[in-house]
């Protein structure tokens, strides 16, 4: 079964109607990565991910993003070193960004904005059972964070955007397998920035150890296209509204600090 972010999903308010009442609210994400301000720690590890193409299981439009989900019932495709203590499951991964190629990204880089921000979401199986128990717990979830920037077409992606058209509308679901998620990570995965923070969507908890990848990756301006294609809306609806800007606004970092694996 995929990760049952459905769950998760599906008892959200709808999306972007800030400020939600969150409880405590004092590691809310996105942020704003300052460079200068963030700590070089020595013993950040590399990381370590490996991903099985043979885990991945279908597309699902679900009204705020697409998410491309993986079967997390055994330790098939797992992410462990860099920050992280534990072995993490890959149960998903979805993407936000802009309704033009200005904005569109969670994180910015001293306040760069990205056109959009893939988010490939692990799950605690050392100490959770099931993704929905780990999502409401402080060390329950990693978050591999990846700016993408507008230049040359992404081979790899080229396989997930021509899915898409078949997932246009919200609640839709196609097949998607053989789907190898690492051709989306940059060449310098050790190129990262670390900090607690929490889910962007509803139910926003602070359960999340997010990694930001340094380098970003290229994708083209059609690709990015076909993401801007999709629709919150299902079939059934009358008015029809694009999937774009499904981004959270940046939160306040309240006193937290942000290490770097690199000087
Ligand atoms: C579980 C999950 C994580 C993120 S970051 C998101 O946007 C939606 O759902
Ligand atoms: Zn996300």
């Amino acid at each position: 079964s995929a990760c049952s972010s459905r769950v998760v999903l599906s008892q959200m308010h709808p999306m972007w109607q800030e400020p939600l009442e969150v409880p405590g609210g004092e590691r809310q994400s996105p942020i704003d990565i300052s460079m200068r301000k963030s700590i070089f720690d020595p013993n950040l590890k590399p990381l370590v991910t490996q991903y099985d193409p043979r885990t991945c299981q279908q597309i699902w439009n679900n009204g705020y993003s697409f998410l491309v989900e993986y079967d997390d019932t055994t330790d098939k495709s797992t992410l462990r070193g860099g920050p992280l203590e534990d072995q993490f499951r890959l149960c998903q991964f979805h993407f936000h960004w802009g309704e033009n190629n200005s904005w569109g990204s969670e994180h910015t880089v001293d306040r760069q904005l990205y056109p959009a921000e893939l988010h490939l979401v692990h799950w605690n199986a050392d100490k959770y059972a099931l993704f929905e128990e780990a999502v409401v717990e402080e060390n329950g979830l990693a978050v591999i964070g990846v700016f993408l920037k507008v230049g040359k077409t992404h081979e790899g992606l080229q396989k997930l955007v021509d899915a898409l058209p078949a997932v246009r509308h919200k609640d839709s679901v196609v097949e998607f397998t053989k789907f190898d998620p690492s051709c989306l990570l940059p060449e310098s995965i050790n190129e990262y920035w670390t900090y607690a923070g929490s889910l962007t969507t509803p139910p926003l908890t602070e359960a999340v150890t997010w990694i930001i990848m340094k380098q970003p990756i290229e994708v083209s301006h059609d690709q990015l296209a076909v993401f801007r294609s999709l629709l919150f809306t299902s079939a059934e609806e009358e008015a029809q509204k694009s999937m774009v800007n499904n981004f959270r606004v940046q939160q306040p970092l309240k006193g937290r600090t942000v290490r770097s694996s690199f000087t």
